[in-house]
């Protein structure tokens, strides 16, 4: 499957991260002031750009490349950087894609990058930096110190937005719970899930882009990610029929379209709730956000860890809404398919517990 430049610099930015050979030949060439042009992809296209040099094809190694680099002209190795397989060769790409760049080398990579769509880097010998290209993006390496500090400053934040998800999420099973829920509630809970998905993308960037480096950090990320409980999927499929149950819609929302359109929002959108609201169906500017609204209890019936989704979707389909679930008995739900005495009577109790948890929420 074709892969957007975005991907391939994901995956780029994990080939050069610190503690891999790569990286490693790449800071060799830097310390010894050469420069170079490396591509990572070796087919027809790239060899019908190359003129002169010579055909290498022996097994990466980070002394072997700083030793190529020393020669004029660029490297070329497979994607998997285990084979060098030209040096020293001239590359003529396209002089007709337009580029920014001034010297020859950068010029020469990011058409390189756009016309075959492998990445392309470069070391600068005059400006001791590192560039990867691919595609239309330049992305320049940075020592790990400034990454470390800026993820450092990123998991502060992710720590806050999660304990600010964590009291918005409580509060919205309480008025769920108590039947007080309004389109606010919902669209602050959405927001909130939206922006801790946000940090912690940014993070596993950093976490990529420092290696070996990142370890530390990675290891928080994933405690802080590991209990954010379901994600905004889950609240959708809760309120996916609010809006016509409001006599707002005709049907209900696209629970996928609006999974998808969540992540699109643009940093200006993600803090109104009125944009996040209307995901819901709900358009109505300030208004519609003071609305009262009712959910299935998918959300809280994801909590109750023993259900598997399958049965938890018919428990649902069964009562139509978290209020008629919260009414029934455990003979009720025994007539569910999939649940019998055991199920029945650990799903009431789960109820049970998360109404008591809602009543000293509200007292606490
Ligand atoms: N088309 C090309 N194919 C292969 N190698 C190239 C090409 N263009 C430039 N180079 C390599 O880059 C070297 C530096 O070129 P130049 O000084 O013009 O580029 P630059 O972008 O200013 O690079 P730097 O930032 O390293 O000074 C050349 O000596 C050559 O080895």
């Amino acid at each position: 499957m074709a892969r957007t430049p975005e991907e391939t610099l994901r995956q780029t930015l994990a080939r050069v991260a610190p503690g891999t050979d790569l990286r490693d030949g790449l800071e060799r060439i830097l310390r010894g002031r050469t420069g170079a042009l490396i591509v990572l992809g070796q087919d027809r296209l790239v060899e019908s750009l190359c003129t002169g040099g010579f055909d290498i094809g022996i097994e990466f190694s980070p002394t072997r490349l700083r030793e190529l680099a020393k020669m004029d002209g660029a490297i070329t190795l497979d994607k998997d950087v285990s084979v060098i397989h030209k040096a020293g060769v001239q590359l003529v790409p396209d002089a007709s894609i337009p580029t920014s760049e001034s010297g020859t080398r950068h010029r020469t990579a990011e058409r390189v990058a756009v016309q075959t769509g492998h990445p392309v880097i470069t070391v600068s010998a005059s400006m001791q930096i590192i560039a990867i290209y691919v595609g239309g993006i330049r992305h320049q390496l940075e020592g790990s110190e400034s990454i470390l500090a800026r993820a450092m400053q990123a998991l502060a934040t992710l720590e806050r937005y999660r304990s600010r998800l964590d009291q918005v999420t409580a509060a919205l099973s309480t008025q769920e719970i108590e039947d007080t829920t309004t389109v606010r509630d919902v669209a602050l809970v959405l927001q909130r899930l939206e922006m801790v998905r946000r940090i912690s993308e940014e993070i596993s960037q950093y976490v990529l882009e420092l290696g070996t480096d990142g370890r530390l950090i990675a290891l928080q990320l994933e405690e802080l990610a590991a209990s954010a409980g379901p994600g905004a999927e889950v609240v959708l499929r809760d309120y996916s029929a609010a809006a016509q149950e409001a006599g707002l819609a005709d049907g209900p929302i696209d629970v996928e379209a609006a999974a998808a359109g969540l992540p699109l929002l643009s940093g200006t959108e993600i803090v109104d709730l009125g944009t996040v609201a209307s995901l819901l169906g709900f358009t109505g500017g300030p208004d519609a956000l003071e609305k009262h609204v009712q959910p299935r209890g998918y959300r809280l019936l994801t909590r109750l860890s023993s259900l598997p989704r399958a049965v938890a979707e018919r428990v649902v389909d069964q009562f139509g809404g978290l209020q008629q679930l919260m009414a029934a008995s455990i003979e009720d739900l025994r007539a569910v398919e999939g649940i019998g005495d055991l199920r029945a009577k650990s799903v009431r109790e789960g109820l049970g517990r998360f109404a008591e948890d809602s009543l000293l929420e509200r007292y606490r």
